[in-house]
């Protein structure tokens, strides 16, 4: 399968070097588009198809990533949509926002397409992409599933859940950084420089996660493993509920729900 990536900015990018690292596919067989193609030199030199020409890249490929802002989706499909083949291309969209019956009416054919939701960490092959299809066959669907496992972690949803599946999974990444950065405050507050803070900070928070996906744990099991009775952990834990820190998080992730829904 050859694979075109519409749109090789941060994400584009991230998902060509991810594939190539993973050795999913040969650099020869992706194609990254963008029409300032300086940018892309380092794809170039590791092997990639690098050009600005959308409709050769289409062409050219089996699978088209596209990954334009939403403000520039619709003159990339109307460029692109004479080239696109219902029995030979699926389409794969990482656009927020962007529904799969919109691409299809704009498209103006029953073409497979597949909406993926990653989050940054897809950068260092770390992302959580949920999926959604429409007019596509399982193999096609386990294919894109198996090109994002490379990048991470997948999950197949129903599309009425990507409004969802964005703020948890993509805006997530900006709720952890948040939680991160307050305790690397506190932590310099309570006596470390801010690189070591950091470190602690970030790599106790890598631990805890990796423990509830390597051990299909739950968070209060693990928290009960803490907190010692009378000790620290719990009088710090319930100063932060008595601050209303869980309901905090819950009022912005709806928050971001009724922005995105909006
Ligand atoms: N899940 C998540 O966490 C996130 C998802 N997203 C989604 O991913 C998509 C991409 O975001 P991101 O990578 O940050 O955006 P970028 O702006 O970094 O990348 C978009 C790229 O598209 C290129 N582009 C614009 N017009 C064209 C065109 N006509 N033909 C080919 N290339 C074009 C631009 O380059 P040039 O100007 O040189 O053409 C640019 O490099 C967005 O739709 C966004 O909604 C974004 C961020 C986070
Ligand atoms: O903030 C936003 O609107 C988008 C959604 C996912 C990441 N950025």
């Amino acid at each position: 399968m050859k694979i075109a990536i519409l749109g090789g900015g941060n994400l584009g990018t991230a998902i060509a070097e991810g594939i190539i690292n993973s050795g999913f596919c040969q650099a020869a067989d992706i194609t990254v588009t963008k029409r300032q193609t300086a940018t892309l030199k380092h794809l170039a030199d590791l092997g990639c198809n690098v050009y600005s020409d959308n409709v050769k890249a289409v062409k050219n490929s089996d699978i088209i990533i596209l990954a334009v802002k939403p403000y520039n989706y619709q003159i990339v499909i109307d460029e692109v949509k004479a080239a696109l083949n219902t029995k030979k291309h699926v389409l794969v969209s990482v656009i927020t926002g962007v529904w799969i019956n919109d691409l299809q009416k704009a498209i103006a054919k029953k073409l497979a397409v597949v909406r993926a939701m990653p989050n940054t960490a897809i950068a260092i092959q770390q992302s959580m992409t949920c999926i959604a299809a429409q007019d596509a066959n399982h193999e096609q669907i386990e294919y894109i599933r198996n090109l994002f496992n490379q990048l991470g972690r997948t999950v197949v949803i129903d599309e009425q859940l990507m409004d969802a599946a964005t703020v948890l999974g993509a805006c997530g990444t900006a709720y952890a950084m948040r939680y991160i950065r307050a305790n690397i405050q506190g932590g310099i507050e309570i006596g470390f420089d801010a690189k070591t803070a950091s470190l602690i900070a970030a790599q106790t928070v890598l631990g805890a996660a990796e423990l509830l996906i390597k051990t299909d744990s739950h968070p209060e099991k693990e928290i009960d493993k803490v907190t010692t009775p009378k000790g620290c952990t719990i009088a710090g834990l319930n100063e932060m509920e008595h601050q209303g820190f869980s309901s905090s998080l819950i009022q912005g992730i709806n928050a971001s729900y009724k922005k995105i829904t909006k």
